[in-house]
């Protein structure tokens, strides 16, 4: 039996991965689960999975959970999550909590030779010159990244000449900078393929996602940003692809379901059936098309290679400033094209560092909200 702890548990992806283990019953069992604000469901889960330890991020929630069960030790906040990060009995930390509050309980679980199952794809952006210095066994669970991981298993890593990462193009491909101009939230919340938690889906609109997904290939593959492309697949088909050195392009296909990515993230090196996964039946689906993706109107991919590109905390800065400008964009304090610019405001007045502790990384993200929130009541 391997056990799994799940930071995130109450998410999009923290609930698909426990609806992949309800598969497995006899080979997965839950250690850890951990949640911020959903205490109820979060007590929900405690009484069907069982699991040792729990986190939480709010004192309502501790003392809720508390009243309840009296055999689990409970965490509470950023601390705690940092002390799942720590437990020695889990195999297994699926990181499927939104944002860099991730960083610190995934390094933690790095140290102690955990597999990381990683969907907190912002932690590596943020914390990428760190955790690639750290021995390391992470499985992606980014639906491109588990395709690049599966992809890369045909040839050697110096026979890549290029990783091709698709992109939905989001609720808004196709549309003019006028369009763009008064977007709704309601509007950017449809996503056309995927049904993801609320911030991943405002990146997907503004391509922020497939920038941030950019950076994660460079950390995940030590591949340079030159041979990281993006091209734009309507119908997230084909979740990404690598071309070898011989023009050879290998791909992984499968319907839009992240129980798969996870599950393989789990499983590898092992495939195993699951009656849950729908099949792929390309005559049904006839045609898969691809484009380019146009980054002079959707701006937050080409920020993002800028960013990458630059390394020494500019991707840190890229991050930060966009999760809280997605915050802002949610409640309605900021327009859909107001990101770009404010991205681009605060990635112009941030001097390099070299990036080596996490407490650099906090730092750095402090300033940059600090410098945002500035900014937006200058305006
Ligand atoms: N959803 C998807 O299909 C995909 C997601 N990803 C990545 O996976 C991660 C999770 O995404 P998704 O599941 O969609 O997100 P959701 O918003 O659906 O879920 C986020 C989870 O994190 C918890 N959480 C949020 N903020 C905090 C915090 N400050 N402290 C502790 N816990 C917190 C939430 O708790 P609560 O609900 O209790 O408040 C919830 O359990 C993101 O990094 C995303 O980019 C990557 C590929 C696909
Ligand atoms: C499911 C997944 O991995 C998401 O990151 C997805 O890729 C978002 O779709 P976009 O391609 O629109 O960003
Ligand atoms: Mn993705």
């Amino acid at each position: 039996m391997k056990k799994i702890a799940i930071l995130g548990a109450t998410g999009s992806i923290g609930k698909n991965g426990l609806k992949v283990i309800d598969q497995f019953k006899d080979k997965f069992e839950i250690i850890a689960l951990s949640a911020n604000k959903n205490y109820k469901l979060l007590i929900e889960q405690i009484k069907k999975y069982k699991p040792k330890y729990v986190s939480i991020g709010t004192e309502e929630g501790y003392k809720a959970i508390k009243k309840e069960f009296s055999n689990i030790e409970i965490f509470i906040g950023e601390s705690g999550l940092k002390k799942i990060g720590q437990i020695d009995e889990m195999d297994i930390l699926l990181t499927a909590v939104s944002g860099s509050i991730g960083i610190e309980s995934t390094i933690e679980a790095i140290k102690n030779g955990k597999r990381i199952a990683l969907a907190n794809k912002e932690t590596l952006v943020a914390a990428g010159d760190i955790i690639t210095k750290m021995d390391r066994e992470i499985l992606p669970v980014d639906s491109e990244h588990s395709a690049i991981f599966q992809s890369l298993k045909s040839g050697k890593n110096k026979e890549v000449e290029n990783i091709i990462l698709t992109a939905s193009g989001g609720p808004f491909r196709g549309y003019t900078l006028n369009e763009l101009k008064n977007i709704s939230v309601e509007q950017a919340l449809k996503h056309p393929n995927w049904k993801m938690g609320s911030k991943i889906t405002i990146d997907s609109a503004t391509l922020v996602n497939k920038g941030l997904e950019v950076i994660e290939a460079h950390y995940l593959f030590n591949v340079d940003y030159d041979k990281i492309k993006v091209l734009v697949h309507p119908e997230s088909i084909v979740h990404s692809m690598v071309e070898f050195k011989d023009s050879s392009v290998i791909a992984q296909m499968g319907m839009p379901d992240m129980k798969l990515p996870i599950q393989y993230a789990f499983t590898y090196p092992d495939r195993m059936s699951n009656v849950e996964l729908p099949k792929l039946n390309l005559g049904k689906i006839g045609k898969l098309t691809f484009e380019e993706p146009n980054l002079e109107l959707f701006k937050g991919l080409k920020l993002a290679y800028e960013a990458g590109k630059n390394g020494n905390g500019y991707p840190i800065v890229f991050n930060m400033a966009n999760e809280e400008l997605v915050k802002l964009f949610l409640d309605r304090k900021i327009k859909f094209l107001e990101i770009y610019d404010y991205i681009e405001e605060v990635l112009n007045q941030f001097n390099s560092e070299k990036i080596e502790t996490v407490e650099q990384i906090k730092h750095i993200e402090k300033i940059t909200k600090e410098k945002l929130r500035r900014m937006i009541n200058e305006k």
